[in-house]
């Protein structure tokens, strides 16, 4: 864990929005701890985004509370499924978040460079970021993030418009930042992609979490008959 203090675990108790009378989240209780990477999966719909963003504090919920362990402030990030790049260069889409996060100047340039270096991406660095292949935005973003130290990556499917190539790079983005010890929290409805990556599922349907089980255990033997309808790809929403 990078940092004197963690921000984990992150307590979710009772996590509730309701918009126009609908239940888009319902009665979620669930901590996150620090350690291995929290997969949050369920069919379209189910609200994983939804969690995420209220985890993250992109939105608030209308019941319950959601508490982090020290001063979340800088030390969590989020990764959207399209990331919103800058018109500029890849290397000043890095140094312009790094300042949004108040880093020295005079250390911006040499943190951007050790990012981008850090996962291969130094060859597209002075290369304008919204020209980029839908993958390079994405590793792009991630390593943006990254330049930021979290202790907690939130993504949401970040690599659900991804070829495999796209898709393979990015995975191993997470994985090497996951050992680091950084806290994943991730969205994806992509099986072969959960169980490379994670180490616990939190799994969501209509609203409502359903099962939070190790992953070995989710996958071999699923708690609920949803989760294991959608195992079995019977379960589309
Ligand atoms: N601002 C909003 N107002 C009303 N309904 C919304 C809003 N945002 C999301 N929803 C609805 O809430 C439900 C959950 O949405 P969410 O984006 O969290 O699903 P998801 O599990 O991430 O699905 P997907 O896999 O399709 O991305 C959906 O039915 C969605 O249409």
């Amino acid at each position: 864990m990078r940092g004197p203090l963690s921000i984990l675990p992150l307590r979710c108790r009772s996590v509730g929005l309701n918009v126009r009378g609908r239940d888009l989240l319902k009665d979620v209780t669930a901590d996150l701890m620090p350690g291995v990477p929290s997969m949050i999966m369920g069919p379209n719909g189910a609200g994983k985004s939804l969690f995420l963003r209220i985890c993250h504090g992109l939105l608030q919920p209308t019941s319950g509370s959601v508490e982090w362990s020290g001063p979340a402030g800088r030390a969590q990030a989020m990764v959207l499924q399209r990331p919103v790049l800058l018109r500029r260069s890849a290397r000043a889409n890095v140094i312009h978040a790094l300042a949004l996060a108040g880093a020295p100047r005079s250390e911006r340039g040499a943190r951007a460079d050790a990012a981008l270096e850090r996962f291969g991406l130094g060859a597209i660095a002075a290369r304008p970021a919204r020209l980029l292949s839908g993958g390079e935005q994405q590793r792009l973003a991630i390593a943006r993030a990254w330049a930021l130290n979290p202790q907690v990556l939130f993504l949401d499917e970040p690599t659900s418009a991804l070829d495999p190539s796209g898709t393979r790079a990015v995975e191993e983005m997470i994985t090497v930042i996951a050992r680091e010890g950084v806290k994943i929290v991730m969205a994806t409805h992509d099986l072969g992609q959960a169980r490379r990556l994670a180490g616990e599922v939190l799994f969501f349907h209509g609203g409502r979490l359903r099962e939070q089980t190790p992953a070995p255990a989710f996958f071999e033997k699923p708690q609920t008959p949803e989760a294991a309808a959608f195992l079995n790809g019977d379960l589309l929403w």
